[in-house]
């Protein structure tokens, strides 16, 4: 199993139905025991009720006297088709509150979910709740949860009237205009594609929970996914969004010499001419890295948008390891693509770390989408493979513009080297080009040509 991927936030909004608990429980136990009691609670002179009572009349087209049986009739027609209606969640939250109270109902929760939200809690990282179960109901499902009372490890509580629809990223900026988070330092948890995509839209940072026999399980999500909590790794940011305006390795981080930084630039540049010349970095096309200190994880990376032909050494940025900025003197931006050099060399143990455009990867991984095969070739031995009876796959992972999606598309294909298979020192992203790394630049450059040139043949052959 692989190690759980670190995400920098400030705070987590955790989704309920699918996520931190089974969304059978909830739309069974919790509907049937709202059902029976709809008509009792909707003849009451409360203000909450009779106004959600006059929106279900206007909701579902009842003539403006319906009775209290007609408009109970359309709620039930609206629980039955799992509509996640305003004034259904508001009428149902009446009703639970009251069940929970009278110990009538319990909650759930996944048995990895209350001590990964203890623990982020003890460490200062805010947690809010954002259902489309509304807030009346989340609060004493909170309360009442099996394994004791967790309403107090959180902050805030959202719901479809106070945040708005959860499929919408208009929703996901107002709740971090709420909590007075910056966007790309709220992380929201969910089992939901389309929720997924809004958040990813309105800036947040997303992992999508796929938890075997929930509704969603095995969906194709746009964030990386986890099977339970435990593999949420949630890192406290200590400074602004902004890697340009503040210091991202924090205080007492190891200060990398400037001339340490220079010779990766010299070093970098040297090899960037070079697969310059060769045409695999094309325009601005290609970001190369070396790591210039291990713990913790500090990497020199290519300065965004230079034509990688004309490197000078002081063409690199020094990059931690979630690839933002690490030097607060400098406001250059990082390679777009830092993530996932600085993922890489934390994962394989890489001192250097290559990505070109090479049209041959390119093709290769639009022909083999599942991984390119490649045997019976001399040139597998510069990768430390054998030259026979044995065969490699180069991965393919999709293309993604947020790099921490492409971590964990590396995470999914990367086998690490075991006693008697090496690891296979490169990896193709369709659409794309190629990342290839070693424990030296000059190693990284090796597996790179190779690898260029075992793809080339693979196209090449093709068909012969
Ligand atoms: C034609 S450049 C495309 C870029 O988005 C990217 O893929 C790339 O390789 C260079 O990005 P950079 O941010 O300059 O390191
Ligand atoms: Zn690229």
């Amino acid at each position: 199993m692989t190690a759980p991927t670190p995400v920098t936030a400030d705070a987590v909004v955790v989704d309920l139905e699918g996520t931190t608990s089974a969304a059978g429980f909830i739309l069974g136990d919790l509907y049937d025991y709202a059902r029976p009691r709809l008509d009792a609670v909707l003849g009451r002179a409360d203000d909450v009720v009779q106004q959600a009572r006059a929106q279900v009349i206007v909701e579902a087209g009842l003539h403006a006297d319906a009775s209290d049986a007609e408009v109970a009739d359309a709620l039930r027609r609206l629980m039955d088709s799992d509509i996640k209606s305003t004034p259904l969640k508001t009428i149902q939250g009446v009703i639970w509150a009251e069940g929970f109270a009278a110990g009538e109902i319990t909650s759930h929760f996944f048995d990895d979910v209350p001590p990964r939200l203890r623990d982020w809690h003890e460490r200062g990282i805010r947690i809010a709740v954002y259902s489309s179960g509304s807030v009346a109901s989340q609060q004493p499902w909170f309360r009442n949860a099996p394994q004791g009372d967790l309403s107090g490890l959180v902050e805030a509580w959202f719901d479809t009237v106070n945040a708005g629809p959860k499929k919408d990223p208009a929703s996901y900026a107002r709740i971090a205009d709420a909590l007075g988070t910056d966007p790309g330092r709220t992380l929201f948890l969910t089992d939901h594609p389309e929720e997924v995509d809004a958040a990813l839209d309105a800036g947040w940072r997303v992992v999508a929970l796929d938890r075997a026999g929930e509704p969603w399980a095995g969906a194709d999500f746009s964030a990386p996914a986890v099977p339970h909590f435990d593999r949420i790794e949630v890192v406290l940011a200590d400074a602004p969004a902004d890697a340009d305006a503040a210091p991202t390795a924090g205080a007492g981080a190891p200060l990398v010499p400037a001339e340490r930084l220079r010779e990766a630039g010299r070093v970098l540049a040297a090899e960037a001419s070079r697969f310059a010349d060769f045409g695999w970095m094309r325009g601005t096309a290609g970001n190369l890295s070396a790591v210039v200190h291990r713990d913790p994880l500090l990497l020199a990376v290519t300065a965004s948008g230079l034509d990688k032909s004309e490197l000078t050494e002081r063409d690199v940025v020094l990059v931690d390891a979630a690839g933002r900025s690490a030097d607060p003197a400098d406001a250059r931006k990082p390679s777009a693509e830092s993530g996932l050099h600085a993922h890489i060399a934390a994962r394989t143990g890489a001192e250097a770390v290559f990505h070109v455009h090479a049209l041959d990867a390119v093709l290769a991984g639009q022909l083999w989408p599942q991984g390119v095969e490649i045997r019976d070739l001399e040139m597998l031995k510069g990768i430390g493979h054998p030259a026979h009876d044995a065969t490699v796959r180069i991965p393919v992972i999709a293309n993604h513009q947020d790099m921490a999606v492409e971590a964990a598309r590396f995470d999914e294909v990367y086998a690490p080297a075991t006693d008697g298979t090496p690891e296979v020192p490169a990896l193709i992203v369709a659409g794309h080009g190629m990342y290839a790394w070693g424990r030296t630049a000059t190693a990284a450059r090796h597996h790179l040509e190779i690898v260029e040139w075992l793809l080339r043949h693979a196209v090449a052959a093709r068909g012969l």
